[in-house]
């Protein structure tokens, strides 16, 4: 977590896409009088109809804009006790390596550098994907990969772990609103030795040859965190983007029932409806998307289900546009886990 470079979040951080989970709505808080005149008929119409029921919500939006003004710092305290106080389960997972990833992984990423090396005028996107397939992967038309990238063995263990974190007393912060079961794995400190690895000499590469024109080939940081689906709690989640370039999302086992990602097609010229794609998620396999790209997850009718996400940030991309307001960053510099505004003149490439 000791980041060389100071640390960045867009202005938007602060109060724009908040998330209304009950009424599903994604909203800009400005003060109480900007909400009401903004909203109020809104949520209305989504059932939010008596004064009890909209002032529960604006206290939930009261306290989520203290947790946004709050989380730098609380990441930071949490991540030095956690540092400190935590007894890992599995110690040697706090580091790839080689035995932990699906062999067929490691041919894809070797085939992608090879691809890379060779260039000239090949079509590399497409060897790529033949590639992929060659080794137990999926292509959607929904421009999205599965391959496999744990093995089975690896995925257990990093659940049990993450298990293990979660039932311990120490305090965490809760990675997004989205998702009331997640860890973050950054403040955990497990993703430094396994997600960054797994980055830098495995998958950019794949994201080099696959997304070009999303920063696959500058990822220079990330936000990685856990998701559990359960019926006691989360089932699913709501349409969303990422703040990411490139999402890699990681299913880590495979007692559960449906709760299927599903993903919006690019629009093409000249169509106006897009269609869904619909991916389900196999123990070990990740699934590769752009994170500008519009997607969901179907509720699971049995188990429990875990993923790993990775939100993979090209500072290139995103210095020129935010993704989550879609406007030019307004930077303000934070103590750390910033969201990947890094100035061009900074030393690049963290990862
Ligand atoms: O659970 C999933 O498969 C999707 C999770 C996701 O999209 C996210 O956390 O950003
Ligand atoms: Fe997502």
């Amino acid at each position: 977590m000791s980041s060389p470079r100071p640390e960045f979040v867009c202005a938007c951080f602060f109060n724009k896409n908040i998330f209304l989970k009950k009424y599903k709505l994604h909203i800009t808080y400005e003060c109480d009088r900007q909400f009401q005149e903004q909203y109020r008929d809104a949520l209305r119409l989504k059932g939010c109809s008596t004064d009890k029921q909209y002032d529960k919500e604006l206290a939930e939006i009261h306290q989520e804009i203290t947790r946004r003004r709050n989380y730098h710092a609380t990441f930071l305290d949490n991540y030095i006790t956690i540092q400190k106080k935590y007894k890992k389960l599995h110690p040697h997972i706090w580091k790839l390596n080689f035995n932990m990833l699906d062999s067929r992984f490691t041919a894809i990423a070797q085939e992608a550098q090879q691809l890379l090396v060779l260039e000239g005028n090949r079509p590399l996107r497409k060897e790529m994907m033949s590639h992929i397939i060659d080794n137990g992967g999926n292509i959607t038309d929904a421009e999205t990969f599965r391959f496999p990238v744990f093995t089975k063995i690896t995925c257990q263990q990093i659940m049990e772990e993450i298990e293990n974190f979660s039932n311990c007393s120490i305090k965490k912060t809760q990675p997004n609103t989205m998702n009331k079961g997640g860890v973050s794995l950054d403040e955990m400190g497990l993703s430094e030795g396994l997600i960054t690895p797994l980055i830098k000499d495995y998958l950019q590469p794949i994201t080099k040859v696959l997304f070009p024109n999303w920063g696959g080939g500058s990822l220079d940081s990330y936000k990685s965190f856990v998701v559990k689906y359960e019926h006691a709690g989360d089932t699913n989640l709501s349409w969303h983007y990422d703040n990411s370039e490139i999402t890699l999302n990681i299913s880590l086992n495979s007692n559960f029932r449906n709760g299927e990602l599903q993903l919006m097609k690019p629009t093409k010229d000249g169509e106006e409806d897009q269609g869904i794609v619909v991916i389900s998620h196999e123990e070990g396999h990740g699934i590769l998307h752009c994170g500008r790209q519009q997607h969901s997850a179907l509720p699971i009718t049995a188990g429990v289900r875990y993923n790993i996400i990775v939100w993979m940030r090209s500072s290139m991309i995103r210095n020129k546009l935010c993704p989550m307001c879609q406007e030019k960053p307004t930077l303000v510099q934070v103590s750390t886990a910033g969201d990947g505004f890094y100035p061009e003149n900074s030393l690049c490439n963290l990862l």
